[in-house]
């Protein structure tokens, strides 16, 4: 596995052994391994080939160094060149499932190289970039090229990737930014819009610092406003609303959002696959997105005939309602 115009290649942040992982308690270190080692080892089942698509530059290196490793790796974006794997051991259940990640290069021309895993896939996450229309709309024919080359019981999942963690602002806030907003549509002048917003601000503004609120929907708000009809810039504003605004503006790519999450889970619905936004910046869902998984795919394994067949939607909401973390996701 080589990186295109990296001095780095990315193999050196790859491993080929078992770093191990526990859903509930977050990621493990190698070191805590040993205390592990005191209780009887659980059960394992085969190897399950997991592969990583979408289009290039969405993130699929960084999600699987993050989650191997606990890391991003920041810097300039260097194209995967083929494919590469890293191995990872989640327990579920008191269950080892073996995960072999496979990591696809998105562009075009690989292709045909990573078609040729599909078929051997018994899970695949399809990334597309939350900054980018074109990796959003191109997760349909990738859709298409799935169902045409992997097995019909491979599990699909959707995940939206370049988006960080967010403090709930409260339904305050929201409240006020969504009256501000429909006032200043009144008018399209952007100053009036502005006050407008900064009066819904003001009336919502519950938990989080005022300083950085005011600054992020400024920004947000010149980036939406300049220039925009009158619908764009509201479809716009609304997304920021909805998606954008409810946190803090140190989240990751988050005034870049092109893609609302709720276009993410509409198209999730169309193809009954399960969804959620994810950090590889942050780590935001990264594991979860692993997790619900390695569960399904342990589940089809063993299913006992009394046990209810897992839900992985279910199981990914109420994860996500745990963790607090993500309520807007
Ligand atoms: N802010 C932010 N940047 C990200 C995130 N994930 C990836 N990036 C950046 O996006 C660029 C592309 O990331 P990669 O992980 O190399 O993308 P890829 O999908 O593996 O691309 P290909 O190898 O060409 O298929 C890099 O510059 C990353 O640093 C994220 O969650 N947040």
């Amino acid at each position: 596995m080589e990186r295109m115009e990296s001095m780095e290649p990315i193999s050196a942040h790859y491993t080929t052994d078992y770093p191990e992982i526990h859903p509930d308690s977050g990621f493990e270190s190698r070191e805590s391994c040993d205390i592990q080692a005191k209780t009887p080892p659980p059960a394992t089942y085969d190897e399950e080939l997991t592969i990583l698509v979408g289009d290039s530059g969405v993130g699929k290196t960084s999600l699987l160094v993050q989650f191997d490793q606990g890391k991003f790796i920041p810097g300039s974006f260097s194209a995967t060149v083929g494919i590469g794997f890293t191995n990872k051991v989640v327990t579920v259940d008191d269950v080892k499932v073996k995960l072999q990640i496979w990591d696809t290069a998105g562009q075009e021309r690989f292709r045909s190289v990573t078609h040729a895993y599909y078929r051997d896939a018994h899970a695949l996450l399809l990334l597309y970039d939350i900054s980018s229309r074109t990796s959003f709309d191109n997760t349909r024919a990738w859709l298409t090229e799935i169902h045409e080359y992997a097995q019909s019981d491979v599990v699909i999942m959707l995940l939206g990737n370049k988006r960080g963690p967010e403090k709930g602002l409260g339904k305050g806030l929201e409240r006020g930014l969504e009256r501000g907003l429909e006032r200043g549509l009144e008018g399209t002048r952007e100053r009036e819009l502005e006050r407008e917003l900064e009066k819904g601000l003001e009336r919502g503004l519950e938990r989080r610092p005022e300083k950085d609120l005011e600054r992020d929907s400024r920004e947000g708000l010149r980036g939406d406003s300049r220039g925009n009809t009158r619908d764009d810039s509201r479809g716009n504003l609304r997304g920021d609303l909805r998606g954008d605004s409810r946190g803090t503006r140190e989240a990751d790519m988050s005034s870049d959002r092109a893609i609302r999450r709720e276009e993410g889970e509409r198209l999730a619905r169309e193809y009954s696959v399960p969804f959620m936004e994810t950090s590889a910046k942050t780590g935001v869902n990264v594991e979860l997105a692993f997790t619900a998984v390695s569960k399904e795919l342990k589940h089809r394994a063993v299913q006992h005939p009394n046990e209810p067949k897992f839900q992985i939607h279910e199981y990914i909401e109420a994860q996500k309602e745990k963790s607090g973390c993500c309520s807007y996701i």
